[in-house]
């Protein structure tokens, strides 16, 4: 059988988990992004870039419908994940967002345990196999566990930031999710921390999907297989709406953009 593939997906790509078709992401009547059309490969890290407010964002909440939480939300077009409409009637939001994990910018552990910020998830989710062998499992796929095994018991929030943020993507893998919604994941963390973020950002894409949102250029180009850059321009009323402006192989976006925009953007003349 014929694997799925768009007009810019060349045949030795892997396939795409998330089609991205003609979509307008609104917030009440005002248009924040405009006609993207995009598609995310599996086992794959995506950046997404552009100065700020162009819509990194506000597309990537809505790979997991996070978006629906926001009053007056709502998209036009269609996000399909293996080939499904994540907005139709038969698609559990719920359900979506145990495929389709998040962290966020700003680490935020959940004023438990180490031990039950892991548990906690899994259990709601009705985890029934060994716990203490998910919390093990779960720490050690986000390079934690050496660092806090003597410690499970202790408040997760008494951990440094980059623990703290490596802390949620193993509660994040630890209900098993597909795809991982990174949305600036570093911004608040010193640079150690950044880079052994980074390291296992490398490590987790043998298993899983990323889609990370970052304002530092350097991290797109160290961790990302293909790149969005974004823009905003003005509109007739005033005010700015966001646009997807190239997407490509990170090297291509970075060494050999197609569009003027991009340049300017990856080599600091804007943004
Ligand atoms: N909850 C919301 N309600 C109304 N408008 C919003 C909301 N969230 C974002 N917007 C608007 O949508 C547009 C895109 O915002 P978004 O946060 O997605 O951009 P971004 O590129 O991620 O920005 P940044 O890099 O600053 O985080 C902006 O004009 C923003 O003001």
């Amino acid at each position: 059988m014929q694997s799925e593939q768009s007009p810019t997906t060349t045949a030795t790509e892997q396939k795409s988990i998330f089609r991205v078709e003609n979509t307008d992401y609104y917030y009440g009547s005002f248009k924040a992004v405009r006609g993207v059309n995009l598609e995310i490969p599996v086992n794959k890290i995506t950046a997404f870039i552009g100065p700020s407010g162009c819509g990194k964002s506000t597309v990537l909440r809505c790979f997991n419908r996070l978006n629906d939480l926001i009053a007056g939300a709502h998209i036009d077009g269609r996000i399909t994940f293996h080939g499904q409409d994540i907005y139709s009637k038969a698609v559990d939001p719920t359900e979506l967002r145990r495929r389709v994990g998040m962290v966020f910018q700003k680490p935020n552990p959940f004023p438990k345990s180490i031990y039950d910020n892991i548990a906690f998830g899994a259990r709601i989710n009705g985890y029934q196999g060994d716990m203490d062998e998910l919390v093990e499992r779960s720490l050690r796929g986000a390079a934690l566990w050496d660092e806090v095994k003597d410690k499970l018991k202790e408040s997760g929030l008494s951990i440094s930031g980059g623990q703290q943020q490596r802390l949620c993507i193993a509660r994040a893998i630890a209900i098993a999710p597909e795809v991982i919604l990174m949305d600036e994941p570093c911004s608040a963390l010193d640079p150690i921390s950044t880079l052994k973020i980074e390291e296992l950002m490398h490590q987790l894409k043998e298993n899983y999907t990323i889609i990370i949102v970052t304002h530092n250029m350097q991290q797109a180009t160290r961790v990302s297989d293909r790149t969005a850059f974004y823009n905003a321009e003005a509109t007739d009323s005033g005010s700015k709406v966001g646009y997807l402006v190239e997407y490509d192989v990170t090297e291509n976006i970075f060494k050999n953009p197609q569009n003027e925009a991009t340049r300017d953007y990856v080599s600091g003349r804007f943004g």
